[in-house]
């Protein structure tokens, strides 16, 4: 079992995780980017801002899935797998190009590997607002509403696209009800 928690910043990703973890003890945590060795410099790399051109973001972004799936996702097929992020938020952020290249360069580095099971946190505009004014932004949340918006539904769309299995959740609904919806999901 691969299961995925998708949102974009702010949705309530690490709080569902970490209820998670308390449920699900035998299963593996990990996230995108950052779950190996390599994935920790990538991940410096590409929220520091250090890469000028948006190609060469999605690229280290890239890098660090295709080493996550071949030492993360594929090592541990058989177990239940539960993933902060995936290639849903690599496809959905790199809006720089179409959605269907996009795509089809994620297949090739997670080597076809899907997620058997994706959880979309979805926020409203001003929800959203609401929580972005309580953090401090790294360089990809600092591109404002309007575009983490936008990247919100574009995951929505690659989800459908790719006809993956999904639960999409209202975010602004209390901790403990979201909890109980993923685990509904998760024991379907
Ligand atoms: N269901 C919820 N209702 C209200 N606030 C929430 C909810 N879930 C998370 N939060 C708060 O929203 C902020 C972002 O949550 P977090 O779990 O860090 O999101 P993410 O990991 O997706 O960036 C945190 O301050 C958290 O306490
Ligand atoms: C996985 C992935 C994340 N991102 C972005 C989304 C987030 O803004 C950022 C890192 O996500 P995340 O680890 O969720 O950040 P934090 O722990 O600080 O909340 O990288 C991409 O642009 N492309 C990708 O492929």
């Amino acid at each position: 079992m691969y299961v995925v928690i998708e949102g974009i910043d702010t949705a309530g990703k690490s709080t569902q995780l970490e209820i998670l973890a308390k449920k699900y003890k035998e299963a593996i945590f990990t996230k995108e980017p950052g779950g190996t060795q390599i994935g920790i410099k990538l991940r410096q790399m590409a929220l520091e801002g250090e890469a000028k051109s948006k190609l060469a973001e999605m690229f280290l972004f890239l890098a660090d899935r295709a080493e996550h799936i071949y030492e993360v996702i594929l090592a541990n097929k058989d177990k239940m797998v539960i993933s902060d992020r995936s290639m849903i938020s690599g496809i959905a952020y790199a809006k720089n190009l179409s959605l269907q290249t996009v795509i089809d360069l994620n297949l090739i580095a997670t080597n076809n590997t899907l997620p058997t099971h994706v959880i979309l946190l979805k926020l409203s505009k001003e929800e959203l607002q609401n929580r972005l004014s309580k953090k401090e932004h790294d360089s990809i949340e600092a591109r404002g509403i309007d575009y983490l918006l936008e990247i919100q539904n574009r995951m929505e769309e690659t989800i459908k696209k790719l006809n993956l299995n999904y639960r999409f959740i209202d975010a602004s609904l209390s901790i403990e009800d979201i909890s109980k919806d993923i685990e509904d999901f998760l024991n379907e």
